[in-house]
């Protein structure tokens, strides 16, 4: 069937990533402490193999923000491919929302990179017609999650919370009024509870 997921790390107090992101700290201040559930933590455990699955289980495309593809602001004044390498984890087409035009970039094992200009909807259902039935991922970040969330797009929501709080960064629930979700699975480790919720409403 094809249907849109959302995997995200987030603090006990709902940020999925810290305060002053930049290229030395993709993810802000402290906000690789969300990811050591697969970022090599000898405390991972099974629960966290298998929420490693549900996170790199084939879609057939995605919709990302401009922050999570690089930390370039403003005008593309250098040459950025991606904080992924040659071969980005996507193996497809990917999405990605901003307000400065910048041409495709295809990257070696099937990732091609399209910038979009013309807000989330235009980027949502791009990648819903070059998925052709094999579901779209919303990858993030905030912003953008805030956006599908409020469009009522995603049909199944994970996310890893981790006993952590950062105290500030990155939301994704201000300003979405309905959760509309319901949970259908929970594992868990000493590093992250996994909650997979699906839609409801
Ligand atoms: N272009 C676009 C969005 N772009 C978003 O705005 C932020 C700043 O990007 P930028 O100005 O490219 O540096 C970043 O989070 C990016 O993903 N967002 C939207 O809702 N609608 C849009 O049409």
């Amino acid at each position: 069937m094809s249907e849109t997921t959302c995997h995200m790390s987030i603090s006990l107090d709902g940020f999925v990533a810290g305060p002053d992101q930049s290229a030395e700290d993709p993810l802000g201040k402290r906000g690789q402490e969300l990811h050591a559930w697969h970022l090599g933590d000898p405390r991972a455990n099974e629960a966290d193999k298998i929420a490693n699955e549900w996170l790199m289980r084939p879609r057939g495309a995605y919709v990302m923000g401009r922050n999570m593809f690089g930390p370039i602001r403003g005008d593309w004044d250098e040459e950025w491919r991606g904080w992924w390498g040659a071969e980005p984890p996507y193996h497809a087409p990917v999405f990605v929302l901003t307000h400065h035009p910048h041409d495709p970039i295809q990257m070696d094992g099937g990732t091609t990179f399209h910038f979009i200009t013309t807000g989330f909807d235009a980027a949502y259902s791009a990648a819903s017609e070059a998925a052709g039935g094999s579901g779209v991922d919303i990858a993030g970040g905030a912003l953008t999650v805030r956006q599908a969330l409020t469009a009522g797009v995603i049909d199944e929501l994970t996310l890893d919370i981790a006993p952590v709080l950062l105290g500030s960064g990155e939301r994704i629930f201000d300003g979405v009024e309905t959760f509309g979700f319901e949970p259908v699975e929970v594992l868990h480790s000493p590093l992250t509870t996994h909650i997979r919720y699906r839609r409801t409403t």
